[in-house]
């Protein structure tokens, strides 16, 4: 959305927003399925924890083979030394966003971002601020009396001076984000939904169409697409209402 002030035009917002498929499926053979079902106009393909456990790293090779870009969701989180030699483990690996948690700390995340520039040129590492099923209450629990948007921007904050490339964050903290971090800020928002569909586990939510107005760089899409009678459609609908 072009802003314009004093003579001067400038822009908030990134250029478009992406959708990427969480494609949280037990196996190799189902996560090949849905990729065929939902056929070449899907660009990026999330590979979380569920496949990554069950396939290991070759399913990786595997997905890039079909010409799809791969973020690797695997919300690193443990001393910086572990971190970075996990990080290292991938080398090689086409990966493009891989995440860690901010909440390991500043030198967990420098450590994570400086082994990521050795093994893994050219990816994006992404520090996840606060967990889009986590909300005010959740985050009392354990221990922080922070609003949750503080806490975010606390995290993004922290992540961003330690040499994180972007954020995962809520939609709903697209705005103060946005603001704060200008254009060029990789935001990458999970906790969409489609008009009407069901939440889930999800707490934080907008639907894509929002999520692409407050400047969501990349959107994440996981059950309501799986869970779609026809997944292409699905895809399809949100690619639209993004404005591709
Ligand atoms: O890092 C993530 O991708 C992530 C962070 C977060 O705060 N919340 C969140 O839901 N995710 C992931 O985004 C996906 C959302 O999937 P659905 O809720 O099925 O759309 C899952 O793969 C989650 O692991």
């Amino acid at each position: 959305m072009p802003e314009s002030g004093e003579g001067v035009s400038f822009c908030r917002m990134p250029k478009s927003t992406e959708l990427i498929l969480a494609l949280d499926v037990p196996d190799k053979a189902a996560a090949i399925a849905m990729l065929d079902r939902i056929g070449p106009d899907l660009k990026w393909v999330k590979i979380g924890l569920q496949l990554f456990v069950k396939e290991g790293p070759a399913l990786l090779d595997a997905v890039a083979a079909r010409g799809q870009s791969i973020f690797l969701d695997l919300k690193l989180h443990d001393i910086p030394n572990t971190v970075a030699s996990a990080i290292r483990s991938l080398a090689g690996k086409p990966v493009g966003l891989l995440t860690i948690h901010a909440g390991g700390g500043r030198e967990m995340v420098a450590a994570a971002a400086e082994a990521a520039q050795e093994a893994l040129p050219g990816a994006t590492v992404l520090a996840v601020t606060v967990l889009t099923s986590m909300n005010r209450a959740t985050l009392a629990d354990i221990g922080v009396d922070s609003e949750t948007d503080e806490q975010v921007l606390r995290l993004a904050r922290l992540a961003l001076d330690g040499g994180a490339g972007g954020l995962v964050c809520s939609p709903q903290e697209l705005r103060t984000l946005r603001n704060e971090l200008g254009p060029d800020a990789v935001l990458v928002t999970p906790g969409i939904r489609p008009a009407g569909a069901d939440l889930n586990d999800q707490q934080r939510v907008m639907t894509p169409a929002d999520a692409a107005e407050q400047g969501s760089s990349y959107i994440v899409v996981g059950r309501p697409i799986l869970k779609a009678e026809d997944p292409a459609a699905a895809v399809k609908a949100i690619q639209t209402e993004l404005g591709a």
